[in-house]
């Protein structure tokens, strides 16, 4: 089989995880983000004043890289972030399990966030396919092209909390965590992980949803964006948050203790986040920014690395199910 393993070691601000991966025989570290389904890099065709600071994939220098003539990607994020570029084939080795002709995508341009991040050399999209950005023919994803090569068709994600986690393709390691794994159904229709969530607890207090909006597991989004009626119940219960615009969300001041968050995963499963779990970051003396935050009416909740690194998740592309288990 074609199973692999790799470390996952979070950003400074634990913003994101990065991962190393050899492509052609170069390693760089990517993102690994179940939020999209695009594999792509910075490229040595970049400008430098984009790409300084960064590990860039020269195509030129791999002996195994072959070109997707004609063809071309252009992606937006959604915390606004972008990039666009070139296509081409290559073989792909994450922690041991390979792809001979994965499709990889090069950027020839990125959003100013992305230059800034000097840690983050690309993403690998672990969605999926149905929202690769490539044209004029959409590529499968990583996960997608070596799925029927696997032990077992899942990939899992143990992001930690302020130390180095990883991601497994092909097996469930019952040392990464404790207790049942408790499944929910996927719907992949929207070309993402995503499953019903309709109820929630603050505090340990359960409510009915009222918008009741799907959510997705994606570990490409830092936060937790639940539904905006969500939001303002759980800092309804923190006497000093306020909706901050200048900010883009709730902050509260830093001492305050916080109450749990519960989050519904499919029917039969609460995803409980304690108290100090939930900041995000201290935005100055006193003032801190919430992990938990409103999707503005996206219509989609979407469970972040707040919430995935308390947990260890399997994504299992053969039933089409997610789960989560306490570890
Ligand atoms: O872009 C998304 N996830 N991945 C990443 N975010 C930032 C860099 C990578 C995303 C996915 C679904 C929805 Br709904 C909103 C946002």
């Amino acid at each position: 089989n074609e199973n692999g393993e790799v470390d996952a070691a979070p950003e400074s601000n634990e913003s994101e995880y990065l991962s190393p991966v050899t492509v052609g025989g170069q390693s760089l570290n990517l993102d690994f983000d179940t939020g999209s389904a695009d594999f792509w890099m910075f490229s040595s065709s970049m400008p430098l004043s984009q790409s300084q600071g960064h590990s860039t994939f020269n195509a030129s220098k791999s002996s195994t890289w072959s070109v997707y003539k004609g063809a071309s990607w252009e992606i937006s994020y959604g915390d606004g972030s972008s990039a666009s570029g070139t296509v081409g084939f290559d073989t792909v080795d994450i922690g041991g399990a390979t792809v001979t002709s994965q499709a990889v995508e090069l950027a020839t341009g990125v959003s100013g966030s992305f230059t800034s991040d000097v840690n983050n050399d690309g993403l690998v999209g672990l969605g999926f396919s149905s929202i690769n950005t490539i044209q004029p023919q959409q590529q499968k994803t990583f996960f997608e092209n070596i799925m029927d090569d696997l032990e077992q068709p899942v990939f899992t994600a143990d992001l930690e909390d302020n130390a180095t986690g990883s991601y497994n393709f092909g097996t469930i390691d019952p040392s990464e965590y404790t207790g049942d794994i408790h499944f929910t159904a996927v719907d992949k229709s929207n070309g993402f992980w995503e499953f019903a969530s309709d109820t929630y607890t603050v505090g340990g207090n359960k409510s009915q949803c009222q918008t009741c909006s799907p959510a997705i597991a994606d570990t490409g989004t830092s936060l937790v964006l639940v539904d905006d009626d969500v939001a303002a119940a759980y800092y309804g219960q923190v006497s000093s948050a306020v909706y901050d615009s200048s900010q883009g969300g709730y902050t509260y001041n830093c001492t305050e203790s916080l109450p749990t968050f519960g989050i519904a995963i499919g029917s039969d499963y609460t995803a409980t986040l304690q108290g100090a779990d939930i900041t995000f970051a201290q935005i100055d003396s006193q003032t801190c920014f919430g992990g938990i935050q409103g999707n503005s009416g996206g219509g989609i909740q979407i469970m972040g690395d707040i919430l995935l690194k308390q947990f260890f998740a399997v994504f299992d592309g053969g039933n089409e199910t997610f789960g989560v288990a306490e570890k």
